[in-house]
């Protein structure tokens, strides 16, 4: 109808919250969707794909995407660079299409200098204490790692009037659908369309004859 562009979704939030787990699950429903591969300097984990989960780098790689502009954000994260190409996402929203990231918070506040026009989902945790059994459950972090999550949590709960939107993450099926909702919404905003629908009011060739 329009021609539009694409919107960028950022979905964030502390450590442990769901968001990869949101992530996954949105992705199987939502197949318009363009998912942002980041770069990374950790270690490939068993089961991932270059390319698909993230793209591997060394440190020097990595710094070196810094220094040629060629990241929208990147962060240092327990150790690790990660970062979103930047590339891919300005050539897919151009295209019309709807581009996902999903990344801690403090890249997600560089994407909101870098590009403000962004919409900025919160995944928020139905408690501190559930967030701390979901961090225990996963087993990936020591109980002093964890404390130091738990401390980082509060802080980035701290930044949640910096996003558009807040879903609470109790029920993973419930958090899908809102992010959903919010895609949707987003689309009709009257903003969005406006812009486009001055061209139909600037075009005068349908309304002087018929045929
Ligand atoms: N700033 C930023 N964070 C990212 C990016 N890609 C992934 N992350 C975040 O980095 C954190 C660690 O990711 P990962 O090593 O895959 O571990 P896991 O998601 O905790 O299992 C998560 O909070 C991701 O959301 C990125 O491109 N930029
Ligand atoms: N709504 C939920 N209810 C219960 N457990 C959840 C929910 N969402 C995620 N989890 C679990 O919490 C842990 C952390 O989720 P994960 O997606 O890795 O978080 P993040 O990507 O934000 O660090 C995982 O073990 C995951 O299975």
């Amino acid at each position: 109808m329009f021609d539009e562009k694409g919107i960028l979704f950022v979905l964030s939030g502390p450590s442990g919250v769901g968001k990869g787990t949101v992530r996954q699950r949105l992705f199987e429903k939502e197949t318009h969707l363009k998912y942002s591969v980041s770069a990374t300097t950790r270690k490939k984990r068993p089961g991932e794909t270059e390319g698909v989960d993230y793209f591997y780098k060394t440190k020097d790689a990595f710094k070196k995407m810094i220094e040629q502009d060629e990241l929208l954000e990147y962060a240092e994260y327990v150790n690790n660079y990660y970062g979103t190409p930047k590339e891919y996402v300005e050539e897919q929203i151009e295209k019309g299409k709807d581009v996902f990231l999903e990344i801690e918070v403090q890249g997600a506040m560089q994407v909101k200098r870098n590009f403000p026009e962004g919409v900025f989902i919160f995944l928020f945790p139905p408690s501190l204490e559930e967030l701390k059994n979901r961090i225990v459950r996963r087993g990936t972090e020591s109980n002093d790692l964890v404390i130091n999550r738990l401390k980082e949590a509060k802080k980035e709960i701290d930044m949640m009037s910096e996003y558009d939107y807040v879903v609470v993450n109790d029920d993973v099926d419930k958090a899908v659908e809102k992010v959903k909702a919010i895609i949707v919404s987003e689309h009709c905003k009257r903003d969005r369309i406006e812009n486009q629908y001055k061209k139909i009011l600037e075009d005068d060739t349908n309304v002087r004859t018929i045929n």
